[in-house]
């Protein structure tokens, strides 16, 4: 845009502003000036016309007066008396009467050429004051012609006031041709008025003087000398005109001279207009005009300053919109979309660096102002290579349309790959806002997070959310068609001891193998899903309208998974062979909707594994109540171990000689409508859940507080206590800090403290089993293995951990005499207690013959109903009064 500067319009303004000014002062300058002039020239033609007025007027005043002297002589105003001797008194009445005639003479006088008064119209007294200025008898007798001469202003010897004497003169007789004097006195007073002929012109001074500057008269009157002398002389000025510019003749101020010489000799008449006086009317005028300029240029600067105030406002204006479009145009290029303005006619206006980005083929075709149609053209061919013209332009109409009318974002796949989301918005101004927004990287990252939230990383097969969420899709479908489907929940067997003897990664290659025996046994739109671990799901859908037929389909699926998953694998350098434990369940078809459909397979499953691994089984109805029941038990003992139910039972230990050694706590369940409940109704309920730990805790901490009692009375004070650890238990972190914790807080002496631990407890992680034993055994604990025979124990493991008894299981107590193998267990566990130096103590002895074989093979104490069943504490100590006591006590 070509605007300019706001700087330069700024100087504009102010140089418009002066010349105007200029202009206005010029005009009014001249004005005033032209004024000026016609103010003189008006002046200078008043005083002009006055000196023609005055001028005539003092001719004919002068003239009469002359006349009148003149006429003296014709009229023989001195008469002879008949003795040509003169009648001087009727020459004294002729004279008055020639005084009377003229209202301007006052005194008419006949003198001597010396300047005696020979006869006047006054009387002889008087006549003999009168005297002329001196000199001026002379002057008016000098020139050869009568001339009327002037006299200089004098004071009257008659009047008093100023005058004038006006003389000719004449030849009168008797006798014939005396050479007389006429002269007659003109107040001064008088020839004012007839000068100012009733004019009155304000500032005019009137001037009546000699040709040498001598002044006879004025108005206003001078009164600092009788006939001063003005200077310049007039004379000096008549030549150059009717009027001039000088000073003016009384007061010497700048003034509009006019001056005329009258008819008199000598004479001259001027009228002095001063300036000032001149220029009083135009004074008015120039100042209107001044304030009419100041006006002007007033307004012109009120204009100025207010256009200066709108340049400056459209400057902040135009600065504030170039700083909003600066940041704007900032924003638009920060976008991290694309982005395109249309206006109404669907051009091109504005677009941001982004969009060129997304689409480089199209920024060289970029232009302002391009209809949009060109742009989709482009996009056309580009994402049409092979297009005829025809579909391009279909391309672009369904564009347009489509742009006309914004529905909300939508994609566009480039075919790069890259996905685009457009969005169309239309402006106020019914232009087009259009955003071009990359989301191909979020369209790959949501597209990774739904794999993750829906599929196992391991085997890319379905995740337990994906398989619950097409079971219930299944089942409403289903539910619609009346098709049965089923369910194969499937458990690797012995998965776990895989995966702790070879390493997690021969796991999950095993595992992966599985995930793809598994989809070669299927259909197509079967599913099959890992949840986890070792665990995986099968859904078979759509099999049959007829249960029967559905689940032998299923049977069938089932013991193809079977076959296939027993073929041996190859993992790595290792040559494997696993097997699957499979639970079925028919879903779908005509059952409730609600039922739980995994947990069925889940449980025929766990029926698999109970009847020993490697089968299929079908859900068995019956197998759930089990469970059920199991899921109530486990939420009672919650109750039971709250509601303080549980009691310690201790059942005597005893040495060959019939002497009491101990007891071992046995937990009881004193249940409030079942009674008195045996560990063996829930112990394993409790081991299965965490259940165990509180309530472990709880029995340690009651056998403890039973023992200090016992350790605190003579008769008991010998006795060890046995007490049962759960594997749960054991494993805590904090196992071994609790024992050490009741042990202190109970004040037992450690030694008395006997903890019996299971065969598989100690084997499933004999490094741990070993360092908790080492700990407490520092403390001075004593520990015992409970079910001895039962396990794997072997000799080698059995050297490493610090014991102090082994227990022989009472299966094998039950079998003596009764079962060969069994009696050579037991001669066995004896021989291998005491080679390690443990003492061994036969459980479940109920029969003579039992203890006799135990004690003639070395093994001295026991512990069974042959003795004593397990009974309450007070029971025991009444007991222990009826047996005989400890010989080392
Ligand atoms: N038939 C027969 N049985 C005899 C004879 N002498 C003792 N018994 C029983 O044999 C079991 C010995 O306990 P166990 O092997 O540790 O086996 C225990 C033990 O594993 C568990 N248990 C009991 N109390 C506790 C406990 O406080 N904590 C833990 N963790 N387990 C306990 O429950 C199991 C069963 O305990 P009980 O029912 O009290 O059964 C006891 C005892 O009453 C006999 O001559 N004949």
């Amino acid at each position: 845009m070509n605007a300019l500067r706001p700087s330069r319009l700024r100087l504009f303004v102010w140089v418009g502003a002066a010349l105007f000014t200029m202009a206005v002062l010029a005009v009014a300058l001249v004005l005033a000036l032209n004024a000026r002039e016609a103010a003189l020239a008006q002046n200078a033609t008043r005083a002009m016309r006055f000196v023609d007025g005055a001028e005539a007027t003092l001719n004919r005043t002068l003239l009469a007066v002359d006349v009148m002297l003149s006429s003296l002589a014709e009229r023989d105003v001195v008469p002879s008396n008949g003795t040509d001797a003169p009648d001087w008194s009727l020459a004294r009445k002729r004279l008055q009467t020639a005084a009377r005639l003229n209202l301007m003479v006052r005194y008419v006088a006949l003198l001597d050429p010396d300047g005696r008064v020979l006869v006047s119209s006054d009387t002889p007294e008087r006549d003999a004051q009168f005297e002329l200025p001196p000199g001026f008898a002379q002057r008016v007798l000098e020139p050869p012609v009568s001339t009327l001469m002037i006299s200089s202003p004098v004071v009257s010897f008659i009047s008093a006031e100023k005058v004038l004497y006006v003389a000719r003169h004449l030849r009168v007789g008797p006798p014939p041709g005396r050479q007389v004097l006429a002269v007659t006195e003109l107040p001064l007073s008088q020839m004012t008025a007839v000068l100012m002929q009733g004019t009155d012109i304000t500032g005019l001074q009137v001037t009546l003087e000699r040709a040498g500057g001598q002044l006879l008269l004025s108005l206003p009157s001078r009164e600092d000398a009788v006939a001063p002398v003005l200077s310049p002389r007039l004379d000096e000025m008549l030549d150059s005109g009717n009027h001039w510019q000088a000073a003016a003749r009384l007061t010497g101020e700048p003034a509009l001279v006019v001056a005329r010489p009258i008819l008199f000799h000598d004479l001259r008449i001027a009228a002095s207009m001063p300036l000032q006086a001149a220029l009083l009317g135009w004074r008015g005028e120039r100042n209107a005009i001044v304030a009419a300029a100041l006006g002007f240029v007033s307004m012109v600067l009120v204009a100025a300053v207010l256009t200066l105030r709108s340049i400056q406002r459209l400057t902040e204006a135009r600065a504030a919109i170039a700083a909003s479009k600066n940041t704007l145009d900032q924003a638009l290029e920060s976008m991290v979309s694309g982005f395109v303005l249309l206006d109404s006619r669907l051009r091109l206006v504005q677009w941001n660096r982004r969009f060129e980005d997304i689409f480089p083929w199209l920024s060289s075709r970029l232009r302002p102002w391009m209809p949009f149609r060109e742009v989709l053209e482009a996009k056309a061919r580009h994402h049409l290579p092979d297009a005829s013209d025809a579909e391009v332009e279909r391309w672009v109409q369904h564009r347009m349309s489509l742009q006309l009318q914004p529905q909300g974002p939508h994609e566009q796949v480039q075919p790069d790959g890259r996905v685009i989301q457009i969005t169309e918005r239309l402006t106020p101004d019914h232009g087009l806002v259009i955003t071009y927004h990359d989301v191909t990287e979020l369209r790959r990252a949501s597209a990774e997070i739904e794999n993750l939230a829906f599929y196992d990383p391991l085997t890319n097969l379905p995740n337990r959310r994906l398989l619950m969420d097409r079971i219930q899709q299944a089942c409403a479908t289903s539910a619609r068609s009346g098709q049965f489907g089923a369910l194969l929940f499937l458990d690797l067997d012995h998965f776990k001891t895989l995966n702790d003897t070879l390493g997690h990664e021969v796991g999950d290659m095993l595992l992966r193998q599985v995930a793809q025996r598994l989809k070669a046994c299927v259909r197509r739109e079967d599913t099959v899903a890992r949840l986890g671990g070792d665990e995986f799901v099968v859904m078979l859908q759509e099999l049959s309208h007829n249960s029967e037929v559905a689940a032998a389909y299923a049977r069938r699926v089932g013991e193809k998974i079977l076959r296939k998953l027993n073929v041996p694998y190859t993992l790595g350098q290792h040559a494997h062979h696993s097997t699957p434990s499979i639970g079925a369940t028919l879903m779908g078809g005509d059952m409730p909707a609600d039922v739980d459909w995994l947990k069925q397979a889940d449980i025929a499953m766990y029926q698999v594994k109970s009847q020993g691994r490697n089968g299929l089984c079908f859900f068995d109805p019956q197998m759930q109540v089990a469970i059920s029941q199991r899921a109530q038990l486990e939420n009672d003992l919650q109750v039971a171990l709250s509601g303080r139910q549980f009691v310690l039972h201790y059942q005597p230990q005893w040495h060959l000689d019939g002497h009491m050694v101990g007891a071992e706590a046995l937990i009881r369940w004193q249940h409030p409508q079942r009674g008195l409940v045996g560990p063996g109704n829930f112990i394993a309920v409790a081991e299965d859940s965490e259940l165990i730990v509180p309530l472990g805790h709880w029995i340690l901490r009651t056998a403890c507080e039973q023992l200090a009692r016992w350790q605190d009375a003579p008769a008991t004070r010998h006795l060890q206590l046995s007490v049962n650890v759960s594997a749960r238990q054991f494993r805590q972190r904090d196992f071994v800090a609790r024992v050490v914790e009741v042990l202190r807080e109970t004040g037992v002496r450690p030694h008395l403290l006997k903890l019996e631990l299971t065969e598989s407890l100690v084997l499933d992680d004999v490094a741990d089993t070993i360092a908790k034993m080492e700990m407490l055994k520092t403390k001075g604990v004593r520990f015992s293995v409970d079910d001895f025979g039962t396990g794997y124990s072997s000799l080698a493991y059995l050297t490493r951990l610090p014991l102090d008894q082994l227990k022989i299981d009472q299966s094998f107590i039950h079998n003596i005499g009764v079962k060969h193998t069994d009696d050579v267990i037991v001669q066995t566990i004896i021989g291998m207690a005491q080679n390690l130096q443990l003492d061994v103590l036969a459980e479940g002895v109920e029969t003579e013959a039992q203890k006799d074989f135990l004690a003639l093979h070395g093994c001295h104490f026991y512990q069974g109903y042959l003795f004593a069943r397990p009974m309450p504490a007070a029971q025991l100590e009444a007991l222990l009064e009826s047996v005989p006591a400890d010989p080392t006590a």
